[in-house]
């Protein structure tokens, strides 16, 4: 009989590491000599994270919309054109990190009713920082997102504990194991783990901790908000219908240090950022990421032709103010006479 394709889901909030963690199992699945594939989800209009993949990983991408509703008819039809086209070995779903999972999980369900796939695994990336400070404030539909893609994984990675001490690192694990009783709990920095050991942790999908014992999850006020000021919204699923997304793009190179000065200015409602920017007084191009107030810039030669732009993700913040912004940084260039040249 066939084998079936076996299908990894990647979760984790906006900014935990889940491409971060993407490129490391490519990398392992490649030096076994096998043919990965992904289904790349994003929030804005462009697949920034698509730029850090190597190319000769075969990619679907879903932009500007989120998979688990916006777009997720589409999930089962790019899934099965990615495995037919390309037959590879294994695929990797990234959602977006505004994505609820058990709505993937249910997608791929799906398709394996006309498609020979198994699904493998959900591995959900937390940022230690992020999801201590959400634990304490306790509320807002980020914590409750956070906790259902806690809730259903079948691994967690606890990345990111660079940056948070011994002790909130030993808290963090005893919030995920109260959320999640089955799941094994990695602790990484930059998701540096042994492939073998994330990937044989994984032991199925556990939807049923949605509903378990000690269920926190509650309907509040602010999961009807939606936001005004937008450029997308996930129209039909409460757990995120918060959450937006701006595009920006540039028109102009921008100064570098007046665009790390907007970065590091970005109001705290947008809690992601990505982009790719030319600087006036630099040489090169950069790819800049953004998450939970860490700023990082990355010298990149994209190939093909890919545009100067930035994508913001937060929760209702006014996109019209970013605009502003931005443009502002982009005519200061046009009044400067002659640019000092410095490197990043
Ligand atoms: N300090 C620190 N930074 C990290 C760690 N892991 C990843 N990062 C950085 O965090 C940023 C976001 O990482 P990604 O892997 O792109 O996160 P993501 O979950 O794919 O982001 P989205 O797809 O936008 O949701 C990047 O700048 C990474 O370099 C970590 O363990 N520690």
């Amino acid at each position: 009989m066939e084998q079936a394709m076996p299908v990894y889901i990647l979760s984790g909030f906006l900014g935990s590491g889940k491409t971060t963690l993407l490129q490391r199992l490519l990398d392992h699945w490649k030096g076994l000599g096998l043919k990965p594939a992904v289904v790349m989800n994003e929030l804005g209009e462009v697949n920034l994270d698509g730029l850090l993949v190597e190319q000769s990983v075969p990619m679907a991408e879903m932009l500007g919309g989120c998979i688990c509703c916006s777009i997720r008819g589409d999930l089962s039809t790019e899934l099965a054109t990615l495995i037919k086209k390309e037959s590879p070995d294994v695929v990797v779903i990234e959602a977006t990190g505004a994505a609820n999972p058990l709505e993937i999980v249910d997608a791929v369900t799906e398709i394996s009713l006309y498609q020979l796939v198994e699904l493998k695994g959900l591995i959900t990336v937390v940022d230690a920082a992020h999801l201590i400070e959400l634990y304490r404030s306790q509320q807002g539909a980020t914590y409750r997102l956070m906790q259902e893609q806690i809730r259903c994984a079948s691994v967690l990675i606890l990345n990111k504990t660079d940056r948070v001490t011994k002790e909130e690192a030993e808290e963090v694990t005893e919030i995920l194991r109260k959320w999640n009783a089955y799941a094994e709990i990695l602790p990484a920095v930059r998701c540096a783990l042994e492939p073998e050991e994330l990937l044989d942790g994984l032991g199925g999908i556990h939807t049923e901790a949605r509903f378990g014992e000690g269920d926190e999850l509650q309907e509040s006020e602010d999961q009807d908000l939606t936001s005004k000021d937008t450029e997308w919204t996930g129209a039909s699923h409460s757990t995120h219908d918060h959450v937006m997304a701006y595009t920006h793009y540039f028109k102009r190179p921008v100064n570098s240090e007046e665009f790390e000065q907007f970065v590091k200015e970005l109001p705290r409602d947008v809690y992601r950022a990505k982009g790719i920017v030319t600087f006036s007084d630099t040489s090169s191009r950069f790819l800049f990421q953004y998450a939970y107030r860490e700023a990082d810039f990355m010298k990149i030669t994209p190939q093909g032709e890919v545009p100067d732009v930035a994508v913001f993700i937060g929760e209702h913040f006014s996109s019209s103010d970013l605009r502003t912004r931005l443009l502002q940084l982009e005519k200061r260039i046009l009044a400067r006479p002659a640019a000092v040249k410095r490197s990043l």
